[in-house]
């Protein structure tokens, strides 16, 4: 379907030039109201729409629900839902479509009224004309830019149609300067297109050239590069006839390539017949009939394709003339003529007329010539193309010299040459405004591109500066790591002195105080009670017989009843006191702030208390008894004298018998027993 709309768009496209002349040898006109109507309408699905849709689906979210049932029907042709191929199928989309417009909806009816405008009037171009005006109030009496920019689309599409050419570029103004005013790239750059066709037709090549090259840049932005690619054969064919030849030839090979690509044979006849019309130039006449000849071939395997096959021969017959093959010109042009007749198009065609004079002429039938170039001489003036004329003016001149009129050859020559330095001039010019839009644009490309390496340059740094961020972050992070590390370890070290420091002064047997320890705190207690006038008591004491323990139960049992000895003592004392291991069966217990009789008391419970445990195993249980000496501390005496004394009373203990606990005798009395 979209070939077909493709194909018969192009040639509804071309009528214009067709009729006012575009290329030279190409000029055949053919177009009727169906395949305007049709052609129209295939414009509108592969630009408005589709722009529109782009726009919709922005701002879906907002939209209700008969809203986006309009939007998606309206976008329905170009999804492929809606096929339009006959003015049925078009009536009845337009009929569906005015049903959805959401009521009170102005900005969707005006939408659904440009389509109307567009496709609804054929023929009819007055009252296109006046529909369109009548469109356009409405839309600037609402404000509606967008409808603006599209209704005055319109208006200049019936202009154009009138011939009316300047009228028809301040129309697209208008509208470029609506669209420009709601910053939309694609309606901009869809005038920009239309304003180049215009430009082309009226011989303003290349302000022609420079809005389609804008229309192009603008559509890539508006990323409609495939709309964009419509514009190459336009931009070829303006880079030809101002004369850059080769640049012409770039973009033709660029459209025809596409053409191949996407399977438009239209496209691509039309693009084969203007690069022969390059090589025709470059007065490269063979290569210029080869294309010619291919393009004929491809025209004549489709049925519908005469109009391309009466192009590609009127082509041929120009370079079959230069090529001095003059019999075959004609013939290619008696054909031609005929399968423009099967058109109905009964007014000639001055590029036929002329070839067909110069044929003549190339004949030696000077006299039948005069005829046809009188023809194409009425038609070209009322056409305006002075291209045509002064080539008109050239063969005339040959014409006048065969017939022997030298006066009038003499005058010819000198028109076409004031003609054709007209031309040149034109062409200088229009070369320097080419050379002028390329340089700037040029210039902006560099200043884009400047723009575009600053930006790259602070986005960089931006990224570096990131990057630094993001390493701070880890240095950071890592830090903090190594700092919870550094805790750990320092915990654990900690931990592990403490362990260590706890090891050095544990008896690691019982557990309770080693002998170290439990002296070094005796010490301490000793001397703050010295130095607070405190009490402070000892008590020493040894299990009863235990090497008899050992000898009966092992030295395994021996160590239990020492660990579980320790363990039942340190529930007996106060916080205060402690218990430490002062030898093999040994104890000694430090008891701040307890006097005499208090550490006696102490002492008994404890004696008490261990004769209670049952030791051993339950086959052979048994029980301990302990010995005690208490001695309390006399603040003139050493933690030495003060062990001593409690010693000693140990000992009395175990001489009066065991299992008891004695004071020890006060520092006095010890003396005495000393000295004596
Ligand atoms: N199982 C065990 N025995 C120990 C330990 N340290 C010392 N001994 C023993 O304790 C015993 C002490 O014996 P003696 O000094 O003769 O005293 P005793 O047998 O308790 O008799 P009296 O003190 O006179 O009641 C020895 O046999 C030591 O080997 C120890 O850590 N574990």
């Amino acid at each position: 379907m979209l070939q077909t709309f493709t194909q018969q768009f192009l040639c509804f496209n071309k009528s214009y030039d067709v009729n006012r002349g575009r290329s030279s040898q190409s000029r055949i006109a053919f177009s009727n109201s169906n395949l305007r109507v049709i052609a129209l309408l295939f414009f509108l699905l592969t630009s408005v729409s589709v722009s529109y849709a782009t726009d919709a689906s922005n701002a879906e979210d907002s939209l209700n629900e008969q809203q986006v049932a309009f939007d998606k029907l309206y976008e329905s042709i170009d999804t492929g839902e809606v096929e339009i191929v006959t003015l049925e199928d078009r009536d009845e989309y337009m009929a569906s479509l005015e049903a959805a417009i959401p009521e009170g909806d102005d900005i969707r009816r005006r939408r659904y009224e440009f389509y109307v405008c567009m496709t609804g009037y054929g023929f009819e171009f007055s009252k296109g004309i006046e529909v369109a005006e009548q469109y356009i109030a409405e839309a600037k009496q609402a404000e509606d830019q967008e409808a603006i920019a599209r209704f005055y689309y319109c208006l200049a599409e019936f202009q154009a149609s009138t011939s009316l050419w300047k009228n028809s570029i301040e129309s697209i103004n208008a509208s470029i300067e609506a669209s420009k005013s709601i910053g939309h790239k694609e309606y901009w750059a869809w005038g920009l297109a239309f304003r180049c066709s215009i430009r082309s037709l009226v011989g303003e090549f290349a302000e022609s050239l420079v809005d389609c090259l804008k229309a192009r840049e603008l559509y890539g932005q508006a990323n409609k590069e495939a709309t964009g690619d419509e514009l190459l054969f336009d931009i070829g064919i303006a880079y030809r006839r101002i004369g850059f030849n080769d640049k012409a030839l770039e973009y033709f090979n660029e459209m025809e390539e596409l053409a191949v690509d996407q399977g438009l044979l239209l496209g691509q006849i039309q693009t084969i017949i203007q690069k022969s019309f390059i090589f025709y130039n470059k007065e490269m006449y063979a290569e210029a009939l080869d294309l010619q000849k291919k393009a004929l071939e491809l025209a004549d395997e489709q049925e519908d394709y005469n109009g391309q096959a009466a192009s590609a021969r009127v082509a041929m017959a120009g370079t079959l003339i230069k090529l001095h093959r003059y019999s075959e010109a004609k013939q290619q042009l008696d054909q031609a003529q005929e399968l423009i007749n099967q058109f109905g198009i009964t007014n000639s065609n001055e590029m036929i007329e002329m070839q067909m004079g110069m044929a003549l002429d190339g004949l030696e039938q000077p006299e039948l010539a005069v005829e046809y170039y009188d023809r194409a001489e009425d038609l070209m003036k009322r056409g305006g193309n002075r291209r045509y004329l002064s080539m008109l003016y050239e063969a005339r001149s040959k014409n006048y010299e065969m017939l022997g009129q030298e006066k009038e050859a003499l005058q010819m020559m000198q028109k076409h040459l004031e003609l054709s330095r007209i031309l040149e001039k034109d062409r200088e010019q229009q070369q320097i405004l080419v050379l002028r839009y390329q340089f700037d644009s040029e210039r902006s490309d560099l200043e884009n591109k400047k723009l575009v390496a600053e930006k790259k340059l602070k986005e960089t740094e931006v990224e570096a500066l990131k990057k630094t961020q993001r390493w701070q972050l880890v240095a950071i992070v890592l830090g903090g790591l190594l700092s919870l590390v550094l805790v750990i370890l320092i915990v654990r070290q900690f931990g592990l002195s403490k362990r260590l420091k706890q090891q050095a002064l544990t008896d690691s047997l019982t557990g309770v105080a080693n002998r170290r320890h439990i002296e070094s705190y005796c010490k301490t207690v000793l001397e703050q009670a010295k130095q607070h006038s405190a009490d402070a008591s000892i008590i020493v004491f040894d299990i009863d017989n235990f090497k008899q323990i050992n000898d009966k139960h092992g030295h395994v049992v021996g160590d239990e009843v020492l660990k579980k000895l320790s363990e039942f003592c340190q529930t007996m004392l106060r916080q205060l006191d402690k218990l430490g291991r002062y030898g093999g069966e040994e104890f000694l217990v430090v008891l701040p702030q307890a006097n005499l009789e208090n550490a006696y008391q102490v002492a008994e419970r404890l004696r008490l208390g261990l004769q209670q445990i049952s030791f051993g195993s339950n086959d052979q249980p048994f029980n301990i008894t302990v010995s005690l000496g208490v001695a309390e501390y006399d603040k003139n005496e050493t933690m030495d004298q003060l062990i001593d004394r409690a010693d000693e009373a140990l000992y009395r203990a175990k001489s009066q018998g065991r299992n008891m606990a004695l004071e020890a005798k006060s520092t006095r009395e010890n003396k005495d027993k000393v000295d004596t």
